[in-house]
């Protein structure tokens, strides 16, 4: 299997937990974009569920696919959000945020009862930070906070570098929020929880995309099938 066949077989994985009536959340990226296509031939087969997009690009892909779409205020309790994954260890500790989602994602998980990650083996590491940590912040005080930030990062990384996102026309990466992120290039995040709460702290900090006791279960597809983690259902 190929990186996107290994994503579809997570997807579809997925798919599977979807009962008729259930609220959804629907995550951002291109794992996520299988689930949505496949949660689109479900529902015009007849399947009934309303769905919150976590970012414009989903809600772009599931209006295209006819899925019934609402929004926390309408809908603030759902059943079950699936959403891709930078990385997730063996806890169901995760980071996030590489397609600039994070704060819609982690709002959006927070609201669901259930979250589960679908992810090719590549995500799934021992300790997380290989991937760097993507840091939401507001764009008023950049500077300040960007060297707020270093200030934390240094008492244990004393050296990380910290990027400011650009995007492809070299102007900074601006979130659905009207944010800007920094990417911190970690390597090792021994004490996610200790990060977690110093960087919270920080006035400027928008997010984090640390995402800590938020997914209940996880499908990762690998060469060898797919492994799930924690509880699905
Ligand atoms: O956090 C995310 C977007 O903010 C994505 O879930 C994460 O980047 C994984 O994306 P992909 O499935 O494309 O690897």
């Amino acid at each position: 299997m190929n990186a996107e066949e290994m994503k579809r077989a997570a997807a579809a994985r997925a798919a599977e937990l979807v009962r008729d009536g259930m609220r959804l959340g629907l995550g951002t990226g291109s794992t996520a974009r299988h689930f949505v296509a496949i949660l689109g031939e479900k529902v015009r087969a007849g399947l009934k569920v309303v769905c919150v997009p976590t970012s414009e690009a989903t809600r772009l892909q599931a209006e295209a696919e006819g899925i019934p779409l609402t929004t926390l205020d309408e809908t603030p309790a759902l059943d079950l959000t699936v959403d891709g994954a930078d990385e997730l260890d063996d806890s169901l500790r995760l980071i996030k945020g590489g397609g600039g989602a994070l704060l819609r994602e982690k709002i959006v998980a927070a609201a669901s009862r259930r979250m589960v990650v679908i992810a090719d083996g590549s995500k799934h590491v021992d300790v997380l930070g290989r991937f760097p940590l993507p840091i939401e912040v507001n764009p008023f005080g950049l500077r300040a906070t960007q060297e707020a930030i270093a200030q934390v990062l240094a008492q244990r990384w004393p050296s990380a570098p910290l990027t400011l996102r650009r995007g492809g026309d070299g102007n900074p990466f601006v979130t659905d929020g009207g944010h800007f992120i920094l990417d911190a290039a970690l390597q090792r995040i021994e004490e996610p929880e200790a990060l977690a709460s110093d960087l919270v702290a920080i006035p400027g900090v928008v997010e984090h995309g640390l995402f800590l006791g938020l997914a209940s279960g996880a499908v990762i597809a690998t060469e060898a099938g797919l492994v799930e983690l924690g509880e699905l259902g």
